[in-house]
This record gives structure tokens, sequence and C-alpha cells, in this order.
């Protein structure tokens, strides 16, 4: 089955509101495409000025986090319900530096991903081993892990439609990208344990990224992986290079 690939820009904590509002303008004509699903996952306080500036354009407007409650005392949290009152459609959940820099647990993001799904919101739920990890050969024992309870008491329903990123740690920033066969041997591992999870449509169904240091020279070859279904891109997702990688064929 071919699944349809969605490339996700993550600005992480760049562009203040006018600043993205202006790179919106600048990208729009370059990542036009019918071929993929677009969405550029922005800073909390930009997501209203580029739901505006994306309107009548192929781009979904994402966010970078999300608390897991409805509302209350969670004093500069922001809320579900928020997010989609102001029109997005995706949340990244679980990056790797909201668990590294923010403690968040496996739990947490399990939290945030039940809470989403609750709003229809997609999740992003990213996964990724350490340096250290892969050197001692625990890559996939922690990456299950992260599946497993990121994905607890979600349904086959609801796992269908979300989005998984791999996101080796030691490649994110760094300009060191996994290799085409290291990644694809990890989100095709990614897809295993959703089939234990769950059954084979499920896995078929479920889009899983890789992400770490892509760019416009190394998209196309690993989009081109049977188990890759698209990227979760930092760095590059602030430049025109960009559109080169969500036109990357
Ligand atoms: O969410 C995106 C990733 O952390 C990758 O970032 P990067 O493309 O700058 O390596």
């Amino acid at each position: 089955m071919a699944r349809r690939k969605i490339i996700a820009g993550n600005w992480k904590m760049n562009k203040t509101p006018s600043e993205a509002v202006a790179l919106v303008e600048e990208l729009k004509p370059l990542v036009a495409t019918e071929d993929a699903d677009v969405v550029f996952c922005v800073p909390a306080i930009d997501i209203i000025p580029v739901v505006e500036a994306c309107k009548g354009t192929n781009i979904q407007v994402g966010a970078e986090n999300m608390y897991f409650e409805e509302s209350g005392a969670y004093t500069g949290e922001i809320s579900p319900a928020m997010l989609t009152d102001a029109g997005v459609k995706y949340v990244v959940l679980g990056h790797s530096e909201r668990r590294d820099y923010f403690g968040e647990t496996n739990e947490d993001v399990n939290k945030k991903v039940l809470k989403a799904f609750e709003h229809g919101i997609t999740p992003i739920m990213c996964c990724g081993e350490t340096l250290e990890q892969r050197e001692q050969g625990v890559t996939m024992d922690f990456i299950r892990q992260q599946v497993k309870v990121g994905f607890q008491n979600v349904t086959a329903d609801q796992a269908k439609t979300a989005v998984i990123a791999y996101e080796p740690i030691w490649a994110i920033g760094t300009g060191k990208t996994a290799t085409t066969e290291q990644a694809e041997e990890v989100c095709a591992g990614i897809r295993a344990c959703i089939a234990e999870i769950y059954d084979e449509a499920t896995a078929e169904a479920i889009r899983i990224q890789y992400g770490g240091s892509v760019n416009a020279g190394n998209a196309a070859e690993l989009f081109a992986q049977a188990d890759i279904d698209g990227g979760l891109v930092g760095g590059a997702s602030l430049k025109a290079d960009f559109g080169k990688i969500v036109n990357y064929k």
C-alpha cells in the first residue's frame, strides 16, 4: 500500500511572529505540491499568524508541544482546545529536546498522545536513541519501549492516523545524518513494533518519518525507503531548501 508522504518542518524556538509570516510568504510557492502532506510546526506564539498566512495553501500548521490537561492552573502551558481553535492539525510530541531539557517521560508523552487524539489533533510522536545506546546495541529495545508506552491505550483506528518520527539524537542538528540503511532499519523496526501491538493493517497505515539533519541533498534517498514516509526537518525547514525537500522527487 502506498502511504502518502508527510514532510514536516519543526521550527523549534526560531522566528518571531513577524519573521514567521515572512518565512511562510517565502516558502509558500516553494512547498506547493499535490504529492505529500506539508506541515509547518511552529512556536506557539507564531501559530495564529502562520495559520492566517497559510490560508488557501497546501500547508497545514502544527504545534511543537501541548499539555495533557483540558484547562486550569498550569501556568505557561497550552491546551489542546487552544490549538484546535487556532487551526492546528498536528502536534509534535516527545521530541528529544523536550525529553532531555524539560524532563518529559514516556508516560507524559502517552498522556499527550491520548489527549491529542481526543481533540482530533494528529500526534507526531518522536522517538530515537542516543549515540551511547546505538554503540551499546540497545537502539531497538529503547525505541520499542518509547513506542509501546507512548501508544498505550491508543486504539488501532487512532494509531492508523498517527505519525511517528524516528530521530536518532546523535543526528539532530549535528549535520550527521543516519545512513539510509540505519534510518530504514529502525523505521522498519518501528513498523514491526506497531504490528505487534496492533496488527498488520495498522502497521501498514501508520506513517513513520525520519528526522535528523535531513537536507535537500539526502531527502530523496531517505524518502525512497520502503518504511520512511517523509521527514521531520529542523534546521533546513527554515530555509528555501525546505521547498527542495518537499519536492524531493
Ligand atoms: O525535529 C526535527 C529534528 O530535531 C531534526 O533537526 P535537524 O534537521 O536540525 O537535525
